[in-house]
C-alpha cells in the first residue's frame, strides 16, 4: 500500500530562499557548514503538551527533493526590478544538479514535545540547509498542530472513538489530507477521507447525509431503502425533521433489518441539544431491544463541547469531529520557527555559534547544536534538558528555564533518560525508517498516558519542566553579552 505524500517540487518555497541561495553560492558562502533547528515557542491551544507529527511526510518529500527541468526553466523567467533575469544561468545549473547532502536529526512522530525543543535539526551546506526551511516549517507546523488538537479532543472523549469528518471544510485538498493523517496520529480512530485511507492506510468510516433523507418523501422509506442497499453499514441520521421521531423510525427499520439477519449499527445526531437528545434516544433504543446500537454525535464539536456533553451525562458513544479539528480553529498555526544556530567553514573544527538578539527574552535564540534528553525517575517523567551535543553531559544535571533563570531543576544522577532526536538522514541518505502510522499513533497514546493529568487539563495546565542544561545556559548568556557588544560575531569558547 502506498504510504507517501504526492511528490512535491522544491519550488514549494518562499522566493527569498532561492535568492539567498544564489547569494550564498555566488559569494562563496554556500559551502559553509550550517546548523538550523526547528522549534516552537508556545504550546498550541494554551495547552500543556504538543504531539510531534509530520516527519514521515517531510522525509518522503526530502527523499525526492529535486529541481526538474521545468522548475529551472520557470526560475529562468523570473526578473528583478530592472526587468533583467533574477537568477544566473550558472546558479540555475547548480539547482538542476541539486542532491540533498545534509545530516538531519528529528524527534519521531507521536512524541510529546515542549517549547524550545528542536523537532528537526539540519546540519549541512548553508545553501541547502537554508533551502529546506520553508518546507520543514510548512509540514511540521501544520501536522503537529492538528495531531495536538486531535489528542485534546480524544482526551475529552475519554477513550470513546473519535472519527475525523473534516475534509469538506479543511484548508484545501492537501490541508485535508495532511489533517486526516495528523488527526489519526493524535488519536482519532478513523476518517471519512477516502484518499487518506488509501494513501495512509487509515480506517475509513461514515454514515449518510441529510440529502439522502431529503431525497425521499418519507424518512422511514429513506432508512428502509438505505438498509436494503447497505444492510451492513446502517447508522441512520435521525435529525432531518424531528429527532426523536427519527429515532423511532430508525428502530422500526432496525427491527426489519434484524429479520433479514443484519443488525442496525446505530444512529447519528447532528443538531439540537446533543445531551438531552442522546439521553432520550438511548432510552428509546434500549427499550426497543437495541442496547448495542451506537449513538454517533456530530455538529461543530471540539474538546470543550465534548467535555461539557460528558459532564451533562450525554449518552454518546462515537464522536464525529470535522471543522474544529482539521483547521485547528481556535489557533490556526503552531508558530514553529527555523533558526540558524551554528556555522563553520567547510572542514574547520570549530563552530561559530550564532545568536539572534531580541528585546523579548523569549525570542533570543539559543546557540549551539542541540539534543533533548528526557529524564524519568521510577518511570515518571521529571524534566527535559536541552543540551549541546558537544558538551560532556554526565548522569544527572541542572536545567534552567531560559526565561526565568531562578527556575532551576536538579536532575538526580539515578534518573534514567532517553535522547529524543534520532538521525534520519546522513549525507542526504535516509537512515531512519519511519514506523507505520499505527505505531506513531500508539507512541502518542502511550506517551500521553505517562503525562500527569495536570499537563493534560485544558484550563491553566501545569508547565512541564524543560530547560537549558546549565553549561548551555551559561554559554547562551555569555554569547548574549558578547553579541550585544560585538554585532553577533561569536565563537564557541
Ligand atoms: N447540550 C449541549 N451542551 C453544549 N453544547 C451543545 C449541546 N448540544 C449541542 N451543543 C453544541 O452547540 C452548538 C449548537 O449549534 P447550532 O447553533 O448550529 O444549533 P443546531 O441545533 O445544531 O442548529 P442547526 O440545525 O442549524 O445545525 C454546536 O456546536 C453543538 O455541538
Ligand atoms: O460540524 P463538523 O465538526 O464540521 O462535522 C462535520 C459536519 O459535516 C456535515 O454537515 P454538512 O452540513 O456539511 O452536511 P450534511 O447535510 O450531511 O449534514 C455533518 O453532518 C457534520 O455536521
Ligand atoms: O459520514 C459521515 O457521517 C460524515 C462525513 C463527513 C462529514 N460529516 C459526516
Amino acid at each position: 500500500m502506498p504510504t507517501t505524500q504526492p511528490m512535491l517540487s522544491l519550488l514549494l518555497t518562499d522566493l527569498y530562499q532561492l535568492t539567498m541561495a544564489q547569494a550564498y553560492w555566488k559569494s562563496g558562502r554556500g559551502e559553509k557548514e550550517a546548523v538550523f533547528q526547528m522549534f516552537f515557542r508556545r504550546h498550541p491551544f494554551d495547552g500543556g503538551f504538543t504531539v510531534a507529527c509530520g516527519l514521515q511526510t517531510l522525509m518522503d518529500v526530502l527523499t525526492q527533493a529535486r529541481f526538474d527541468d521545468s522548475d529551472v526553466d520557470y526560475l529562468a523567467t523570473l526578473t528583478g526590478q530592472d526587468g533583467q533575469a533574477l537568477f544566473d544561468a550558472d546558479f540555475l545549473a547548480t539547482l538542476r544538479d541539486f542532491r540533498l547532502t545534509c545530516d538531519i536529526d528529528a524527534i519521531p512522530e507521536g512524541t510529546i514535545v515542549f517549547p524550545f525543543e528542536p523537532l528537526v535539526r539540519v546540519t549541512g551546506p548553508l545553501v541547502q540547509a537554508q533551502l529546506l526551511e520553508t518546507i520543514i516549517l510548512n509540514i511540521i507546523n501544520f501536522q503537529t498542530l492538528i495531531a495536538t488538537k486531535a489528542a485534546r479532543i480524544c482526551i475529552a472523549a475519554q477513550g470513546e472513538p473519535v472519527i475525523e469528518f473534516g475534509l469538506r471544510r479543511a484548508q484545501g485538498p492537501d490541508g485535508g489530507l495532511s489533517a486526516s493523517r495528523a488527526a489519526y496520529v493524535g488519536g482519532c480512530v478513523a476518517t471519512s477521507n477516502v484518499l487518506a485511507g488509501k494513501v495512509y492506510g487509515i480506517p475509513v468510516r461514515g454514515t449518510h447525509a441529510h440529502s439522502w433523507v431529503m431525497s425521499f418523501d418519507d424518512e422511514r422509506e429513506a432508512f428502509r431503502t438505505y438498509a436494503e442497499t447497505l444492510p451492513n453499514n446502517c447508522v441512520f441520521l435521525v435529525d432531518t425533521y424531528d429527532t426523536l421521531e427519527g429515532v423511532r423510525r430508525a428502530i422500526e427499520v432496525g427491527h426489519w433489518l434484524r429479520e433479514q439477519g443484519h443488525e442496525m449499527v446505530g444512529i447519528r445526531l447532528d443538531s439540537g441539544d446533543l445531551a438531552y437528545l442522546s439521553i432520550e434516544a438511548r432510552k428509546l433504543l434500549d427499550a426497543a431491544g437495541f442496547p448495542d446500537a451506537m449513538i454517533v454525535a456530530s455538529n461543530d464539536l471540539d474538546e470543550t463541547i465534548i467535555n461539557s456533553l460528558k459532564q451533562q451525562g450525554a449518552c454518546i458513544n462515537v464522536w464525529g469531529v470535522g471543522t474544529k479539528l482539521v483547521t485547528g480553529y481556535d489557533q490556526p498555526t503552531l508558530g514553529g520557527v527555523y533558526k540558524l544556530t551554528a556555522l563553520r567553514d567547510r572542514g574547520a573544527d570549530d563552530w561559530r555559534y550564532c545568536i539572534k538578539l531580541s528585546e523579548q527574552a523569549v525570542k533570543i535564540s539559543t546557540p549551539g547544536i542541540h539534543q533533548v534528553r528526557r529524564y524519568s525517575v521510577d518511570g515518571e517523567l521529571v524534566a527535559d534538558a536541552i543540551y549541546d551535543v558537544r558538551s560532556n553531559l554526565g548522569s544527572g544535571c541542572v536545567v534552567i528555564d531560559p526565561l526565568d533563570p531562578t527556575r532551576r531543576k536538579r536532575i538526580p544522577p539515578e534518573a534514567t533518560y532517553e535522547d529524543l532526536l534520532v538521525p534520519v538522514f546522513r549525507q542526504g541518505v535516509r537512515v531512519y525508517e519511519p514506523p507505520p502510522l499505527d505505531a506513531s499513533r500508539h507512541r502518542a497514546q502511550s506517551s500521553l498516558a505517562r503525562l500527569s493529568p495536570g499537563l493534560k487539563r485544558f484550563v491553566n495546565p501545569h508547565i512541564y519542566p524543560v530547560g537549558l542544561e546549565q553549561s548551555l545556559y551559561d554559554l547562551k548568556m555569555q554569547l548574549v553579552l558578547q553579541a550585544r557588544g560585538s554585532n553577533g560575531q561569536t565563537t564557541r569558547p
